[in-house]
């Protein structure tokens, strides 16, 4: 970059032609002459701007970031002037209202301690170093690459998606901000999902989605020679696990799952055959943690890629680098040590991970709103039309208050439901919990349509447009179906919430 000068306003308007063409953003001078006809809005644009400033016209038509990924125009900064625009610096927080939990803007909290502060402000310090390339994944559909994968496992980023437990000692994880393993709770946890703001929802999914369901199921059922050998791989991104479960004919329906699992006459292995569909990070996975159906019943087997497993990649309306896929299983040779849990036990095993892997699928599904709302509060802030900011037009104020109460709703929800987490016994969990995190489920993807609706229609043509002022909304709106099918879609979540709540309704109570 060369050596940034100090200019007047006087002098910039000296460069007013297509070959020496400068213009002012905000306090800083860019020189135009040579990017002007390479810019993609065309040179026309730029031109009516020639040695003037262009502050408003630029931040009505580009995100910030434009300006980061072209400062090698900059030639200088406007003599005597401050900076009116705050350039978002890596690990800042938002200081617009509701970008944020409250919790991180003064608010009071009666479940945050200093370790959870400390630890979100480590976490956001690596996630905004690694934003950039995330995003070039989830633009591309490339599989996430080894060298992303083993960043996440070294900073103790794919361990902290699976929640506390011995493990995190066992395994020696280095946590984000020298959080020691014993201290992690689900509170550290909901952090972590909340932090992924980079508005790469398939990405999320294809890096860490798979894993965070399937590595519990061999963690808590795997035998010890089986864990030993998986467990530090994965986490630290050296190979990477998926949980193969639903097939084309039975989605949620596992009591009616076809794959088979045939023990070989010496048994020493199962024999598998048998089909898998949208399975998250599949396409990627070496490894497959998969129900079957065994003499004995339902089971669950981990399975490596090997012969006879092949995996290939489902066209989603989300992204490819989900790595959703679809696998066939043909005479797959499994050594019997590889079975998790008992044989026949495979219900237990899967249903053990399904509260945590739905509260994950709220503290992420909850960030997303609030990205839209942050995104939508800056945009009808700057954006002008009909001489007015979008922020001036009633009906925009209030699409907002509709976002930004359904977005703190369902956070404030998922905040208690994490405290009982924190709290309760594995067994109570199992036993109170089910229904109030799948009616929060249902509710927080209710809420994902009703903001993403609203988003749409504040950012116009920019909510349906892959690059620009509207990425994240347009990522939002072609996504957040994922969250509210996945995991138990939204008639399953409120129906189970429904009907848990009948088992415990009281005989005698009457109108
Ligand atoms: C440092 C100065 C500038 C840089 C580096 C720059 C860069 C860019 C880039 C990268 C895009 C594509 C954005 C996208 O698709 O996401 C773009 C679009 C555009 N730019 Fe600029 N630009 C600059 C200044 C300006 C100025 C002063 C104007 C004047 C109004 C302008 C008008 C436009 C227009 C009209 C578009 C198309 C926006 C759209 O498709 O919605 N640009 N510019």
């Amino acid at each position: 970059m060369p050596q940034l000068k100090s200019f007047t306003r006087e002098e910039v308007k000296r460069h007013a032609n297509e070959d020496d063409l400068w213009i002012i953003i905000d306090t800083e001078v860019y020189d135009m002459s040579r990017f002007v006809d390479m810019h993609p809005g065309g040179a026309f644009p730029i031109l009516e701007y020639a040695g003037k400033d262009a502050t408003e016209a630029f931040y009505g038509l580009h995100r910030q970031e434009v300006l980061t990924k072209y400062n090698r125009y900059k030639i200088g900064t406007i003599e005597g002037e401050k900076p009116k625009i705050e350039f978002r610096q890596p690990g800042a927080l938002s200081k617009v209202p509701y970008a944020e939990p409250n919790a991180w803007q003064g608010f009071k909290s009666p479940y945050f301690k200093e370790s959870h502060y400390k630890f979100r402000t480590a976490v956001r310090v690596i996630m905004d170093g690694l934003a950039e390339e995330a995003r070039e994944f989830e633009v591309s559909g490339e599989r996430p690459s080894d060298e992303f994968q083993q960043k996440m496992g070294s900073h103790g980023l794919l361990a902290a998606n699976i929640g506390p437990g011995k493990f995190l000692k066992e395994f020696n994880i280095q946590l984000p901000g020298g959080i020691a393993p014993e201290e992690y709770d689900y509170f550290h946890e909901m952090i972590v999902h909340q932090e992924a703001r980079w508005g790469t929802r398939g990405l999320d999914d294809g890096l860490i989605g798979g894993m965070t369901i399937s590595l519990p199921t061999v963690l808590n059922f795997g035998r010890p020679a089986l864990k030993q050998k998986i467990v530090p791989e994965v986490l630290a991104g050296r190979k990477r696990i998926a949980l193969a479960i639903t097939e084309p004919y039975v989605g949620s329906d596992v009591a009616n799952l076809k794959t088979t699992a045939k023990l070989t006459p010496d048994g020493k292995h199962y024999i598998v055959n048998g089909v898998k569909k949208w399975i998250t990070t599949g396409h990627w996975a070496d490894y497959f943690s998969t129900a079957v159906r065994t003499e004995k019943g339902i089971s669950m087997l981990l399975i490596e890629r090997s012969e006879g497993l092949e995996t290939k990649p489902i066209k989603t309306s989300y992204s490819p680098s989900a790595g959703t896929a679809y696998i066939t299983y043909e005479n797959v040779k499994v050594p019997v040590e590889n079975l998790l849990g008992k044989e026949g036990g495979g219900f237990q095993v899967i249903m053990s991970n399904f509260n945590h892997e739905r509260w994950v699928m709220l503290a992420g599904a909850t960030m997303g709103g609030r990205l839209a709302v942050e995104e939508c509060f800056k945009w009808a802030m700057q954006r002008k039309v009909f001489n007015k900011r979008l922020i001036d037009q009633p009906v925009i104020r209030n699409k907002l208050a509709k976002m930004i109460a359904s977005v703190e709703s369902v956070h404030s929800w998922v905040e208690n439901l994490t405290y009982q987490m924190c709290n309760m016994t594995y067994m109570e969990q199992a036993l109170k919990l089910a229904g109030p995190l799948a009616l929060c489920k249902y509710q927080t993807t209710r809420m994902l349509h009703d903001v993403s609706d609203d988003a749409c229609q504040i950012f116009g043509g920019r909510a349906i447009t892959k690059t620009g002022m509207g990425r994240n909304i347009e990522t939002l709106q072609r996504t957040y179906k994922f969250t509210s099918i996945l995991g138990g879609s939204e008639e399953i979540m409120a129906d189970l919430g429904v009907r848990q709540a009948m088992k415990n309704f009281p005989k005698d109570a009457r109108l």
